[in-house]
C-alpha cells in the first residue's frame, strides 16, 4: 500500500460520506418537521420490506460516539448533510433552534477531533411544507432554498468552509419525478425540465449568497457516469450521446457553460417559459470544486422504448456488486479525464465511492474482502487520474455507515462500519480497518 499512498498529494482529502435521512432518525425530535421521505417511507409499496428512517443509524442520539469511532480511525473529512425540516420545520419562515443546535455541537465535535466537515446543503429531504406548495415544481423553493442556505451559512460558516449546495440533483429529478422511485414519488417527465432547472437555480442562489457572507469553498456534488457505446453500430454511438446528455451533460453544462445541452431536447422536449433573464448567469457562476459521485461506467445499446434511448448493457463476464452496478474501476479515470477536458481545470472532490455487498458477521467480524478490493482499485484509478494531470482534491468513502438505502432500505450495505440495526452496535469492517491503516501510512509518508 505503500506505493500508493506516495501517488497523492500532501494536502489530500481523504474522507468518509453519510446523509441526514439516511442516518439520523429521530424524525419527530426537537422541532423537527417531516420530510418528503418520512411521507414517501411511511407510504405503503415504496420502501422495500416497509423499512423507514425513522430510526436509522440512531446517529441524532449516537453522534458523539460516531465521531469519536471516526477519530479512532484515523478519519480527518467527514461530509454529512444537514436536514432542512430540522433547520424550517416548514421549509421556510421561522427557525428551529434546537435543529441548529444538533449541526452546531456535530461541527464543533467534529473539529474538537481534528476531522474537517464537509456539509451538503440537501441530499433530498425537502420540508414537506414545500412539497404541498408544489416542490421543486415551483420556482418559489429555489428562493426558500436560498434563505436555508444563508441560514445555515450564518450560523456554521465560522467553522465549516467547505460547502456543497446540492447532492446530485438528477436523482431529485429523474427518480423523483420521471421514474417516481424516490421522493416526492411523482411519474410527471414534462416537469422534469422545470424541476431541474430549479434546482439548478437554487444552487446559483446560494452560491451568490455564500461569496457574499463566506471565505471558504462551494461546489455542487453530481452523480456522473462515463457512457460507453456496446457497439461501434451508428445507433449505439446515438445512444451513447443521448444518455450522456440526459445523464451527465443536463447538468454539467449549465453549471460550467451557463446552456443546456441541444441533444436533451431529443429526450425531454421542453418550453422554456420558466428560464427567466439571468437564470443561466446565476447557475454558472464560477465554484471552488465539483463534487462527483462514482460507482459505476454505463454501457449502453440503442433503446428508444427508453427515455434516454438507451438501455444499459452488462457484460456476462464483468463483476458487480449487490446493487448490480458493474466494478469498472477505469471508468472513473476516464470520467475524470473527460471532465477536466470538457469543463476546464475545475478541482474535483470524490464525494462518494464505494460498494454494496451482503456482510455477513463472523466471531464479531466482517471479513468484507470484495469491499477492500472495490474500494483499492478505484484509490488506484484515482492516483491514475492526478498523474494525468487532473485536479483531484479529496476522496470520501460511501459510506461510514451501512444505512437507510432509500427505496431499498436497509436491505443494502454500503458502509466500512457495519450496522447492527436491533441494538445499533457498530462493528467496523475489515475494509475499514483497512481504510484505517492506508491513512496511518498516509499521514506517516507526508
Ligand atoms: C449511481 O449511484 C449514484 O451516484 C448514487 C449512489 N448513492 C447515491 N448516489 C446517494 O448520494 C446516496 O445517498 C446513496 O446511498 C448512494 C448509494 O446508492
Amino acid at each position: 500500500m505503500t506505493s500508493l499512498v506516495k501517488r497523492f498529494p500532501r494536502h489530500f482529502a481523504w474522507g468518509v460520506a453519510t446523509a441526514s435521512y439516511q442516518i439520523e432518525g429521530a424524525v419527530n425530535e426537537d422541532g423537527r418537521g417531516a420530510s418528503i421521505w418520512d411521507v414517501f417511507s411511511h407510504t405503503p409499496g415504496k420502501i422495500l420490506h416497509g423499512d423507514t428512517g425513522d430510526i436509522a443509524c440512531d446517529h441524532y442520539h449516537r453522534m458523539r460516539e460516531d465521531v469519536n469511532l471516526m477519530s479512532q480511525l484515523g478519519i480527518s473529512n467527514y461530509r454529512f448533510s444537514i436536514s432542512w425540516p430540522r433547520i424550517f420545520p416548514m421549509g421556510y419562515g421561522q427557525k428551529n433552534s434546537r435543529g441548529l443546535d444538533f449541526y452546531d455541537q456535530l461541527t464543533d465535535q467534529l473539529l474538537q477531533e481534528n476531522i474537517e466537515p464537509l456539509v451538503t446543503l440537501y441530499h433530498w429531504d425537502l420540508p414537506q411544507a414545500l412539497q404541498e406548495k408544489g416542490g421543486w415544481i415551483n420556482r418559489d423553493t429555489a428562493f426558500y432554498f436560498r434563505d436555508y442556505a444563508v441560514t445555515v451559512f450564518d450560523k456554521l460558516g465560522d467553522r465549516v468552509h467547505n460547502w456543497i449546495t446540492h447532492n446530485e440533483p438528477w436523482v431529485t429529478t429523474v427518480a423523483g419525478h420521471i421514474q417516481g422511485r424516490h421522493a416526492p414519488g411523482l411519474k410527471q417527465p414534462n416537469v422534469a425540465r422545470k424541476v431541474a432547472h430549479h434546482l439548478l437555480l437554487s444552487h446559483g442562489l446560494a452560491v451568490e449568497s455564500y461569496r457574499d457572507m463566506g471565505k471558504g469553498r462551494i461546489g455542487i456534488t453530481l452523480n456522473l457516469h462515463p457512457v460507453y457505446p456496446a457497439s461501434s453500430r451508428e445507433e449505439d454511438l446515438t445512444a451513447q450521446q443521448l444518455h450522456d446528455a440526459f445523464h451527465n451533460t443536463w447538468f454539467l453544462d449549465p453549471v460550467f457553460t451557463g446552456t443546456y445541452p441541444e441533444e436533451l431536447d431529443e429526450i425531454l422536449p421542453f418550453d422554456n417559459d420558466f428560464i427567466a433573464e439571468g437564470d443561466l448567469n446565476l447557475i454558472q457562476q464560477p465554484l471552488d470544486f465539483l463534487g462527483v459521485n462514482y460507482y459505476a461506467p454505463h454501457r449502453v445499446r440503442w433503446n428508444p422504448d427508453e427515455i434516454s434511448h438507451a438501455s444499459l448493457v452488462i457484460l456476462p463476464e464483468e463483476p458487480i456488486t449487490s446493487m448490480g452496478w458493474p466494478v469498472d474501476a477505469k471508468g472513473l479515470t476516464d470520467l475524470l479525464i473527460r471532465i477536466h477536458y470538457d469543463y476546464g481545470p475545475i478541482p474535483i472532490i470524490i464525494t462518494e465511492n464505494g460498494a454494496a455487498y451482503e456482510d455477513v458477521v463472523e466471531d464479531g467480524q466482517i471479513h468484507d474482502a470484495l469491499r477492500q478490493h472495490y474500494l483499492e482499485m478505484h484509490w488506484d484509478a484515482l492516483a491514475n487520474s492526478i498523474e494525468q494531470g487532473v485536479p483531484v482534491h479529496g476522496y470520501y468513502v460511501w459510506s461510514f455507515l451501512d444505512n437507510f438505502e432509500w427505496a431499498l432500505g436497509y436491505s443494502k450495505r454500503f458502509g466500512i462500519v457495519y450496522v447492527d440495526y436491533l441494538t445499533q452496535q457498530r462493528i467496523v469492517k475489515d475494509s475499514g480497518l483497512a481504510y484505517s491503516r492506508f491513512l496511518r501510512e498516509f499521514y506517516e509518508y507526508h
